[in-house]
């Protein structure tokens, strides 16, 4: 059975997977990407689910990566205007606040002069 190495948003070993290398920016992680046309929806842009997957996956994994493991028990995201295949892209997630097992989220895509194209609001659950 594959382990966590294939995550579809960042597992290095999943064939058809994202591959979204994040590392952390003092409080925030962060990964760039530039997604081919095989991701997209409309022509041109991004599919509306690999925005959200790769926002989820900012959250989830700074998590993750902070050595708690956490499930996303709510997500709610803003389409602020479309995400361009094939241009640099910055994925950044970060905490907000926690109470108890969960634990608010934030991230966003932006372009790579800083336009915020998409906003990601998650609560995610620690688990053991
Ligand atoms: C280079 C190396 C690579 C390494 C590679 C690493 C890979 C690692 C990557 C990690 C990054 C992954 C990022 C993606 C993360 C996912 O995609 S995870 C998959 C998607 N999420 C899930 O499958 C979660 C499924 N849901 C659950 O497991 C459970 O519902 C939960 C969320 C744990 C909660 O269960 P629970 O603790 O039993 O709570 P429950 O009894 O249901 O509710 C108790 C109370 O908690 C609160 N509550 C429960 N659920 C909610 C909710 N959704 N919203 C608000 N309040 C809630 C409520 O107050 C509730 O009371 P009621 O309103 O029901 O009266």
């Amino acid at each position: 059975m594959p382990g966590e190495n294939y995550c579809f948003a960042c597992g290095p070993e999943n064939p058809i997977g994202l591959h979204l290398d994040f590392h952390f920016e003092e409080d925030k992680y962060v990964a760039e990407k530039t997604l081919p046309h095989e991701y997209q929806s409309y022509e041109g842009v991004v599919h509306g689910g690999i925005i959200t997957t790769m926002l989820d996956e900012a959250m989830g994994g700074y998590l993750y990566s902070g050595g708690e493991r956490a499930v996303t028990a709510r997500l709610d995201v803003r389409y602020r205007k479309t995400t361009p295949v094939g241009e640099h892209l910055v994925i950044t997630g970060w905490e907000e606040s926690r109470r108890g097992s969960f634990v608010n989220m934030k991230a966003t895509i932006a372009l790579a002069d800083g336009t915020v194209t998409a906003e990601g609001t998650a609560k995610m659950a620690l688990v053991d």
